[in-house]
């Protein structure tokens, strides 16, 4: 017998698939997300889902939820209760339907990883599918191996193609291209951003800081690089004349990283030294803090999710980087972990909820990223079926942060990082009137005589000449750079509220 949650999960499948049949793959995916979380056991809704990704355009997203439908759909456990969840059908035996649902998710997977251009693993994922064909499980089983065998010759010519154009192999294998314009479809992101809480919160935090030199605004920053639309964002403006090399304000970190290359404290990132070391209490976890005060802080904010947990694997990832975007990965169980203490979705987290994502419209997808949101799961314990944790959500947080991070290098090795709220909200110029100092860059200071009402600017990437700016902007944060001294420039870059 059905309890009740999975009765009304099925009818939400149900109605998804009809939409799906019809073309209205948002409603479809609209639905899957309203049956999930009332029976996240259900491998086919997570199946179906993830063909609505598909179609939606987003390969990567699809990726999880073949990965989970497979885990599913083979757990021994779960086999009779699967059962259950088949829809009755004349032509085909429960069992032999529910063998259908099986490879209809292996395709749907190496259709992920093709639409990915992934082609190594889609062709894996192929031939795995095509062992199955002649085998005694396929006996009876009505299925499109035409569509299969289609898919792999496009691989293969695909894959081809790719290495004989050049030594690609290490890109085929690990990235693949995604869009993304800024946010998800169906995200709504983009207007909460300015919503009157979000810029009352942030207002009052710059006022108090800066002691009223600087004040938010709304700026208009010329057409928008993904949509026809005049892109409207926020930035920081002199509220008095501010003098040169005046400290216009100092911020704490709202969190921080570091790679445990070097003892670090997991609250503020500062380096532990004989005199400065507190031991978090709990003698299965490895922690160390300045001092109890730092212990305490990070204990109400993200520890008490995080104590004792083994991070290894997130670290090794980390630790391989070569540069300090791997640090993200850091944030991210962070982000995860305050989301958690909180009871609501990362992108709800108000010190972060206003920042901008990367605006590039395709991007390297790391397929380790999978494996990752698996582990920062796992780890915190969040059920799969929570879906304010979905995997969108993660990658929303890894784009705000890959625009969004302060990030310092031991030589070669990518050291710590910062998140700030406020120095999160100042404007890039390549002519700049100030610049971030301090040991951890947390101090914003004029650089010029500033005027009542001008722009506070900083360079986001200074080490850089001027002639390969723009190209490097674009590459590392998606900015298509319109500062009055770039050709690109077509906007005002001026005031609207
Ligand atoms: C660190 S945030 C700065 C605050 C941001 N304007 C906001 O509304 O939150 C970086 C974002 O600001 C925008 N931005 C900053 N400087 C820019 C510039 N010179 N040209 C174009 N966009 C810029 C980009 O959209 C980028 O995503």
């Amino acid at each position: 017998m059905y309890s009740a949650s999975k009765k009304a999960s099925l009818e939400h499948r149900l109605r998804g698939n009809e939409a799906m049949s019809n073309g209205d793959f948002k409603t479809a995916l609209e639905e899957y997300n309203k049956g999930i979380p009332l029976n996240p056991d259900d491998g086919i809704l997570w199946s179906n889902r993830s063909l609505a990704y598909l179609k939606l355009g987003h390969p990567e997203l699809a990726l999880v939820d073949t990965n989970r439908a497979s885990i599913i759909l083979i757990d021994p456990v779960l086999g009779l209760r699967k059962l259950e969840l088949v829809q009755k059908d004349e032509s085909i035996s429960p069992i032999n339907k529910l063998k259908q649902v099986g490879f209809k998710n292996l395709l749907r997977n190496a259709q992920a990883y093709s639409d990915l251009e992934l082609f190594i693993d889609a062709i894996k994922s192929c031939q795995e599918l095509m062992k199955l064909k002649n085998s005694f499980t396929a006996k009876n089983v009505p299925f499109n191996w035409i569509e299969v065998e289609r898919l792999l010759q496009h691989c293969q010519k695909r894959y081809n193609e790719y290495v004989s154009e050049g030594d690609f192999k290490d890109f085929v294998q690990h990235y693949g291209i995604s869009s993304f314009k800024g946010e998800y479809p169906w995200q709504s992101r983009k207007t909460d951003r300015f919503s009157e809480e979000n810029f009352r919160y942030l207002k009052d935090r710059i006022s108090e800081i800066s002691a009223s030199k600087v004040k938010l605004v709304k700026v208009n920053l010329g057409q928008s690089s993904v949509s026809d639309t005049i892109e409207i964002q926020y930035g920081i403006e002199a509220q008095e004349k501010i003098s040169s090399h005046e400290l216009i304000f100092k911020e704490t970190p709202f969190i921080t990283v570091y790679s445990r290359i070097v003892e670090r404290c997991d609250n503020c990132s500062t380096k532990i030294t004989t005199q400065s070391k507190f031991k978090c209490p709990n003698s299965s976890c490895k922690e160390v803090y300045c001092n109890i005060r730092c212990y305490q802080q990070a204990l109400e904010l993200f520890h008490n999710q995080l104590c004792g947990k083994d991070i290894t694997g997130i670290l090794t990832v980390v630790q391989k980087g070569k540069s300090t975007a791997s640090l993200n990965n850091l944030f991210l169980i962070k982000l995860f972990a305050i989301a958690k203490q909180r009871d609501i979705s990362p992108l709800d987290i108000k010190e972060i909820r206003h920042m901008t994502s990367s605006q590039q419209t395709k991007h390297r997808f790391p397929k380790i990223s999978v494996h990752l949101y698996e582990d920062v799961m796992r780890i915190l314990e969040i059920p799969i079926g929570d879906l304010r944790f979905d995997f969108w959500v993660f990658n929303c947080c890894l784009f705000m942060l890959s625009m969004n991070v302060f990030g310092e290098r031991n030589g070669a090795i990518p050291d710590k990082a910062y998140l700030f709220s406020l120095l999160a909200l100042i404007n890039h110029q390549c002519d700049p009137n100030a610049s971030t100092i301090g040991e951890i860059g947390n101090q914003l200071i004029s650089e010029k005589v500033i005027q009542k009402g001008e722009a506070i600017t900083i360079n986001y990437d200074p080490r850089i000449s001027s002639r390969e700016r723009a190209a490097s902007l674009y590459y590392f944060f998606g900015i298509n750079c319109k500062c009055p001294k770039c050709r690109t420039f077509s906007g005002s870059f001026s005031k609207i509220a």
